[in-house]
Order: C-alpha cells, then structure tokens, then sequence
C-alpha cells in the first residue's frame, strides 16, 4: 500500500531522515517509535508532502506521490495532529465538514456523515454546533478523528494523536480506538513516544534512532528478538507489562493444565496475559478451547504458566 525507498530529509547539517526504508501493507497500523528528534514527524510529514524529502522515493498504491497534486494526496488521506490543529472560529459541524466540501459533497450527506461520526467517537450531537474552545481536550481529540475520517480516506496518519490528554483520558480514547469499526479497515500510520501505546495499538512498530530504522517488526519481534542493545533498553524500564501485554493464551497453550470447562463460554485464545489478570480478579476461572482440547484456569494456573513461559525462553511464533 505504502512503500517508502531510501528516503532522507536533511534540515542544513540535520540529518533528520537517513536513509530509511519501509513498507506499509493495505490496513495495517504501524507506529514509528522513538524519542525527541529521532524524525519521526519529519518520516510521516513526508507521506502527505508537508515535508518534500532531499532524496528517496514514496509510492502509494503503486505510484510516486511526488507525481500526484499535494491537494490531491492530502484528501486521499486522514491527518490528525497532537493538538488537534481544529480551525477555532468554525463549528464542530464545520471543522468536520472541511474535507468532504472540498470534495463536493452535497449539504445532506455531510451532515449525516458528521452525525454518524459524532456517534460513534461518543458525542453529544449538541456540540455540532459549539466551538473547539467549548470542548474538552479528549472532546477535541475526538473531533480531530472524526475530521480526519469524514470523507472516509483509506489511509490515516497520526501525529502523537493521544498526546496532550491526561493519563485516565487517554487509555479511554485508545480503548475506543482500538474498537472503532471505521479503523479496521484502513491503513494507519502513527506518530508516537509512547511504548505502551505502540504496543497496544500497532500491528508493526518501527523504532527509530537519529533518523534511521533501528528495529521494525511486530511488537513481539522487538520484545523478545530485540536488534541490538538499543532496542532492549528502550524496552527495559517496561519489559514486564509489555511481556504481559505482548504473550497470550496461543502462546501459553502448552504450560497451562488440562481442565475441562465449567460452562461451554470460551473466550478467544489471542487474549492477553494483561486482559486475563483483570478478568480473573472477578471471576475464578476461565476456559479456552484448541482443536477440542478444554483448559480452565484460574489466576494462579494463569501466572504459573507464564512464568515458566518466561523462564522457558520464548517461541512467541
Ligand atoms: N523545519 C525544520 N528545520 C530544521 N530542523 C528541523 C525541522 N524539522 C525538524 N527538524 C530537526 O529534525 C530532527 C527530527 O525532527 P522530528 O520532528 O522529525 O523528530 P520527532 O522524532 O518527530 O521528534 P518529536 O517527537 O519531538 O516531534 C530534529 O533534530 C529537528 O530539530
């Protein structure tokens, strides 16, 4: 869907992008993931041409943007920045409506549309007609979303997209994130310095360093098959509740006892080590089903078996 070659951007002396090259496949998520300056707005900047790269070349489907209207690329595109970057003299209803007017959409469609949104990130429709300033800040985030997703664009770019929010907000709108139906299906590109958060809502991440790619895989690649020493200690400070959040029920399968099921409700095996310790500190027991094969756990069977998991060196396939 989206393949960046050799590109580099220098800023004078600043090698802001180096030489990096990636791919991105039709409705993925990746995170690039790194610390200040590492070039991470300047890698995703580029993608819509806010950024014109010193060298290097970006295809999207099949063909170099640098041949296509900017105007043009930019609405096939959803863009949201950390500080929502919503006009503040127009309306919610206006803000969202920025780019399917520009796309000749009729009055009635857009306003549906804004409404279906609205819905759906969890807004009153009564704020169509307020101002961001009227908003709180997760509110605004919300908005920026809707607006980037309003003429329904294949591909999203994220630019630290939960950053400003405080902690209880944030994890919040990423839960909701995650489960947005409108999101599954397109190709997502997103900006953050935030571990957790690209572990939770990337399917690949790509971590940078000084303007190149240092490691890109899926999380669990970076975990437990990490480059080199700096992809481990980026990690370290959070190793265990990314081991937590990264290992589940497939990979345990084999530690976990034979019990058979209290009831025929099986949850499904890719639930997390993480998800199943908050469960389990309200129910005694959960049952899995592979290929007919019935295991019960309960808190203890659960921890058990991912200790020996860790101790066992990891497979994590
Ligand atoms: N317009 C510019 N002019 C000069 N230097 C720039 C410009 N934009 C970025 N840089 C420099 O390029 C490097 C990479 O910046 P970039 O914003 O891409 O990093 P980042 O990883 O996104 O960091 P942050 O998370 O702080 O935004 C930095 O050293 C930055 O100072």
């Amino acid at each position: 869907m989206i393949k960046v070659s050799q590109l580099s951007k220098h800023f004078g002396t600043v090698k802001a992008v180096d030489d990096i090259s990636f791919e991105v496949r039709e409705g993925e998520t990746l995170a690039l993931l790194g610390t200040s300056g590492c070039g991470k707005t300047t890698t995703l900047k580029t993608l819509n041409r806010l950024i014109e790269p010193s060298a290097g070349t970006i295809e999207i489907a099949g063909q170099n943007i640098l041949q296509q209207q900017p105007e043009t690329l930019r609405r096939s595109m959803g863009y949201v920045l950390q500080n929502t970057g919503l006009f503040p003299h127009y309306t919610i209803a206006e803000n969202i409506a920025v780019v399917p007017q520009l796309q000749g959409w009729d009055k009635t469609k857009t306003d549906a549309r804004a409404r279906e949104l609205m819905e759906k990130l969890h807004l009153s429709p009564d704020l169509l007609s307020a101002y961001p300033r009227q908003l709180s800040g997760g509110q605004q985030q919300r908005v920026g979303l809707a607006r980037a997703l309003a003429a329904d664009p294949p591909i999203l770019l994220m630019d630290e997209p939960f950053g400003a929010l405080d902690n209880v907000t944030r994890t919040k709108i990423q839960a909701e994130f995650k489960q947005l139906d409108e999101l599954t299906r397109k190709t997502i590109i997103m900006v953050t310095h935030d571990v957790q958060e690209a572990f939770d809502l990337a399917d690949r991440i790509c971590l940078m360093d000084k303007g190149r790619i240092v490691q890109l895989g899926a999380p669990a690649d970076l975990l437990f098959k990490p480059a080199n020493t700096f992809v481990k200690e980026f990690l370290a400070g959070q190793q265990m509740q990314l081991e937590l959040r990264t290992t589940n029920i497939n990979n345990l399968w084999e530690l976990l006892p034979d019990v058979p099921a209290l009831s025929a409700a099986f949850m499904p095996k890719s639930t997390t080590v993480w998800a199943l310790m908050e469960i389990l500190k309200n129910q005694p027991a959960i049952s899995f089903q592979k290929n007919k094969q019935v295991k019960t756990i309960n808190f203890e069977q659960l921890m058990s078996a991912f200790y020996q998991y860790r101790k066992g060196g990891y497979s994590h396939e």
